[in-house]
């Protein structure tokens, strides 16, 4: 599955690994996700908020990987919020961890193969539209792929037509209906930071350079994050509405003489700040989403 095969990397993800995972996890809680989220760095306090907890380290997970990053603790958190079954990531993968991109998705298959229905992914960013502010939320209206452009895509390798289709459109990879129900949402709590706009996916770990942000805003890009496309694409292989919530966490340096450079240190910071914020929005919003069927 991961690793490499006759010297070439293999990134295929076998549909009987997924199994073997949600056959482990169904064993063992008894939770039945509607709800998956994955928590950004920073964020993951959102995963303690879940009633009736049931919670694995990654460690311990068949097929899962293990995260090296400070801000994600590694567990998967079952439990119920806003009256919903969830799955809650507390912590996610980064292709800069050194995992194929195709390896740091598995995890999506799983909580999807056990019944989530819709996908939230919030992140941390930098902001590289001069109207948002440290602290904002942007619902993700759309993405651009800067590793997918080159070749970077969790669905590249042998595909089995069990996970979904291998050409998937990606037109419409943040739900309408979702982005409409949390901007609602947002409103009804006074959350007047709430901005809508576009993330632009680089694979870090390193942060920009100054003329890399000039280039991603004459691009369209709002804001710049390590994540969440390669977990989004594959939920839309699969089938499964997403939502896209990004903390603006630092201003992105456009000027060339700047002082101030930008540093995880104070992405965690944001994310201790807003966490509050985005835990009452989340739950919000869990209460509200509809599933058909
Ligand atoms: O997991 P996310 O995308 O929230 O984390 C961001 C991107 C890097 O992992 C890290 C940089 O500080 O925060
Ligand atoms: N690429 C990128 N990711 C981030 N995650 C949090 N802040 C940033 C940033 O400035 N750039």
């Amino acid at each position: 599955m991961n690793g490499y095969k006759n010297g070439y990397p293999c990134q295929t993800i076998k549909y009987e690994d997924v199994q073997n995972t949600v056959k482990y996890l169904r064993n063992r809680t008894t939770i039945r996700p509607v709800l998956a989220i994955i928590c950004g760095s920073g964020l993951g306090g959102l995963a303690n908020t879940l009633e009736d907890q049931e919670a694995f380290a990654y460690k311990d997970i068949p097929n899962f990987l293990v995260s090296t990053v400070p801000g994600h603790a590694g567990r998967l958190v079952f439990g119920r919020l806003g009256g919903k079954e969830v799955v809650c990531m507390q912590g996610r993968f980064h292709c800069y961890e050194g995992y194929p991109v195709a390896r740091i998705t598995l995890s999506v298959r799983v909580m999807i193969e056990l019944g989530a229905k819709m996908l939230i992914v919030t992140n941390a960013s930098g902001g590289l539209n001069s109207d948002y502010k440290v602290g904002d939320l942007m619902v993700m209206k759309d993405h651009i792929n800067l590793p997918g452009l080159t070749g970077i895509n969790p669905l590249i390798g042998s595909t089995d037509d069990r996970f979904g289709p291998r050409f998937v459109p990606l037109s419409d990879a943040y739900n309408k209906k979702y982005r409409d129900l949390a901007k609602e949402i947002a409103q009804e709590l006074g959350m007047d930071y709430l901005k809508e706009g576009i993330y632009v996916f680089q694979s870090g770990p390193c942060f920009e350079t100054v003329t890399e942000c000039c280039l991603f805003r004459m691009l369209g890009a709002d804001v710049t994050g390590m994540s969440s496309v390669p977990e989004v694409i594959v939920a839309r292989q699969m089938g499964v509405d997403v939502l896209g919530i990004s903390l603006v966490t630092n201003k992105c340096i456009r000027t060339y003489d700047a002082v101030e450079v930008a540093n995880h240190e104070e992405v965690l910071e944001t994310g201790r700040m807003r966490a509050k914020d985005m835990e009452r929005f989340v739950a919000k919003i869990a209460e509200r989403v509809e599933f058909k069927g």
